[in-house]
């Protein structure tokens, strides 16, 4: 079969509505998703390049939603202690391995559950990650659970129906990916078209994860079905960011390398990522804050006071031009 009605962020426009709230501020981006209420619905990427446990605490302190990622696995067990003791929601990420089952065999019995746990895998449609799904739900019932990533409707269906709370969509159209060109498979070139046929299947939250690039792609992902837009590279180059600074021609940027790739691996085996450098762009609190009143300003030309009306605007498909004006 193909799917030949594709499009990506850059293809599509919304089309505003009549305004009904006076100031942008009257507008509300917040999002429930899982347990809690978030300023906006944007989530950094689980990327030890993108976030580390400071900016995991400022996150949770502030209101923002995080994935803690999964490759410092010794770490996580305290981490969920920490982030209990101070009365912060914890949410960590697992893989599908044999000793992932023995981390949530620990964390059972250490009777830490914490509040989201993401399964965090490059094709999480398999057998493997409906496995994990059911393990988790059996033994610690109360996590909220998010599986990815996924390409397809089936795969969401697939996903749900083993018992996931949300799904993460998106194979493939990360900046620092190179997996459509080791592998020939994936979403990249059609991320938001995927996000779109994903969303129309599922019954649960759908995350948006990879390729977005400015602002107005978190409004667009949520028109498409998304609740939640997972955020790599435009979050990597802040002072809170893990990455090293790196100085050129009295420019600076952060280094942003992929899960997959041989910085992370320790090993050229299997790499599906690449290393590479962003752009400086200050504190990541200036960025969020940007972003939340991008989407007030989104919600003002959907015509609505929230979220939701975002989901109901018309759109123009104007591919690859929304840029001729720049
Ligand atoms: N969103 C995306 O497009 C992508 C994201 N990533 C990120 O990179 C990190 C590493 O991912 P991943 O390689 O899944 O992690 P893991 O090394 O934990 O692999 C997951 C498990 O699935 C098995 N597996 C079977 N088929 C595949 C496949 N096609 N790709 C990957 N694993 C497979 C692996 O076995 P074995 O290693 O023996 O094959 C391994 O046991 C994750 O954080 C992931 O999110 C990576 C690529 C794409
Ligand atoms: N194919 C790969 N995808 C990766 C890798 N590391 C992370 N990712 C995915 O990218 C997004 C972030 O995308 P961005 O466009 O916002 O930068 C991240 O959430 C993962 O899903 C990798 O090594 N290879």
């Amino acid at each position: 079969m193909a799917i030949m009605d594709t499009f990506d962020y850059d293809d599509i426009q919304l089309i505003p509505s009549k305004c009904i709230i006076k100031s942008r501020h009257d507008a509300d981006p917040s999002i429930q998703f899982g347990p809690h209420r978030f300023n906006i619905p944007v989530v950094p990427a689980n990327m030890e390049s993108v976030i580390d446990e400071p900016l995991a605490i400022w996150l949770a302190q502030n209101n923002y939603f995080y994935v803690m990622h999964r490759f410092q696995p010794e770490n996580r067990l305290p981490f969920v202690q920490h982030m209990h003791s101070q009365d912060l929601f914890a949410s960590i990420s697992v893989g599908i391995k044999d000793a992932e089952y023995e981390f949530i065999d620990q964390l059972k019995a250490a009777g830490e559950t914490p509040e989201y746990i993401t399964i965090d895998v490059a094709h999480g449609h398999s057998d493997y990650v409906i496995n994990m799904i059911q393990y988790i739900k059996e033994n610690l019932p109360d996590a909220f659970v998010i599986a990815g990533n996924v390409a397809t409707p089936e795969a969401v269906r697939d996903l749900e129906n083993a018992g996931a709370d949300a799904t993460k969509v998106g194979v493939g159209p990360g900046k620092a990916c190179i997996t459509k060109l080791k592998t020939g498979f994936g979403t990249g070139g059609w991320q938001l078209a995927a996000v779109r046929l994903c969303g129309k299947a599922a019954r649960k939250p759908i995350i948006a994860d990879g390729g977005i690039r400015h602002n107005g792609d978190i409004a667009k992902s949520i028109r498409f079905g998304a609740s939640m837009v997972m955020i790599g590279s435009m979050l990597a180059g802040h002072q809170e960011s893990p990455g090293n600074m790196i100085k050129i021609d009295g420019k600076d940027y952060k280094q942003y390398w992929g899960s997959a790739s041989e910085v992370q691996k320790g090993a050229y085996r299997n790499v599906e990522g690449k290393q590479m450098l962003v752009p400086f762009r200050g504190s990541i609190k200036d960025t969020l804050k940007e972003m939340e009143e991008d989407l007030q300003s989104s919600i003002s030309y959907a015509g609505g006071k929230d979220l939701e009306s975002i989901r109901k605007v018309d759109y123009v498909v104007v591919k690859n031009s929304i840029m001729n004006g720049d």
